[in-house]
């Protein structure tokens, strides 16, 4: 029985999630907002015949409304990229974006679950903590960057090297940021071992680092990746529900270290050194964060190496993103 928001509802995430979590047995309200076209978006899924309780929030004037009384919320709200665009080139519109959303969750709904997929998530989240924390109501275990997309690539694209593996039910720890050198898979420690030489280590690698430029090549100006987004999307916020109801379950995603100081020693010594966020398996629960999830091995020379080049861009990221709202 859980109350989900979804903002930004009416674009091209934004629709196939909202009718994914129509499609949830365990979500009982579902408030879609965004600032056009929602109505439309709104009236179509909610003829579909599952219990949820669909409602349209159009505006500004209306985002209040939107966000009270929820267990989640789930932001894919924002600009995507075109080629030749970083997903940094969107702070500039984005930034804003989250923080006005996080605002409006922060004063109506202060503990709900807070899942960020607008880019650059590697700011976008440092953000919304200022934000919160600003307000007084911060809670790291609330707070994830969703970065399940790196995961599901990683898996699809193990498969397409290996085609005998099983790509729904592999699962590659994806850690670090999300954004090109800053995703940093561990192929090493994937729940089935892959025998791959380095030259393969080296592609798969790159291909999951670089994976969102392929859709947004592809789609040659119309956008970045949607479909698989909407399905990584639901996929966490299932996950997210689950654990809600009471089951433990574990997924990568980008939170506050702060949200297990002690668990997060293993990932700092690995060379996230200092930072406040990074991606890492997290286990959840009720309160969101239980534990941060141990990676259950030493990753090869390759991924500490990569961690260490994303540790070194993550720092700028966090301190970007949480400089646009402290001001410092
Ligand atoms: N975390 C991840 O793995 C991924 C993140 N993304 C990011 O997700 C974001 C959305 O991408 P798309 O859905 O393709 O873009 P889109 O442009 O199709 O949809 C964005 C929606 O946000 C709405 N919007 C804009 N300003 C708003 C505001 N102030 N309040 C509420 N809604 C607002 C727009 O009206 C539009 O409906 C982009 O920033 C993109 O980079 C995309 C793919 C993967
Ligand atoms: O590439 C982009 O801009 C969208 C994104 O984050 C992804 O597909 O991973």
């Amino acid at each position: 029985m859980v109350s989900v928001a979804v903002l930004g509802a009416a674009g091209g995430i934004g629709q196939p999630l909202s009718l994914l979590m129509k499609l949830n047995a365990n979500v009982t309200k579902l408030n879609l907002y965004d600032i056009v076209n929602v109505p439309g978006v709104a009236a179509d899924i909610s003829h579909i015949a599952t219990n949820a309780e669909v409602k349209s929030f159009l505006g500004s004037g209306e985002l209040a409304a939107a966000v009270t009384g929820i267990d989640l919320a789930i932001i894919p709200a924002g600009v995507p990229r075109k080629p030749g665009m970083t997903r940094d080139d969107l702070f500039k519109i984005n930034a804003g974006i989250v923080k006005t959303l996080v605002e409006a969750i922060a004063a109506s709904s202060p503990r709900a679950f807070i899942a960020i997929i607008s880019n650059p998530v590697n700011s976008t989240v440092p953000i919304a903590a200022e934000v919160l924390k600003a307000k007084g109501v911060f809670d790291p275990r609330r707070l994830f960057g969703v970065t399940t997309l790196d995961v599901v690539r990683a898996s699809r694209f193990v498969r397409d090297l290996r085609p005998g593996v099983d790509a729904a039910a592999l699962r590659v720890p994806v850690i670090g940021g999300h954004s090109g050198t800053t995703i940093v898979p561990l192929l090493s420690l994937a729940s089935t071992p892959i025998d791959l030489s380095e030259a393969e280590v080296k592609e798969l690698t790159h291909r999951i680092q670089f994976g969102g430029d392929e859709v947004v090549k592809a789609k040659d100006g119309a956008g970045s990746a949607t479909l698989s987004m909407a399905h990584a999307g639901a996929r966490f916020a299932d996950s997210l529900i689950r654990a809600i109801n009471g089951e433990t379950v574990v997924e990568p995603t980008f939170i506050a270290l702060a949200a297990d100081p002690e668990g997060a020693e293993e990932i700092r010594a690995l060379g996230a050194g200092e930072l406040d966020f990074f991606a890492v398996p997290v286990e959840l629960g009720p309160e969101g964060v239980k534990r941060i999830a141990p990676l259950g091995g030493q990753p090869s020379a390759f991924e500490r190496e990569a961690v260490a080049v994303a540790a070194k861009a993550l720092d700028t990221n966090i301190a970007t993103g949480a400089a646009f709202v402290t001001g410092a």
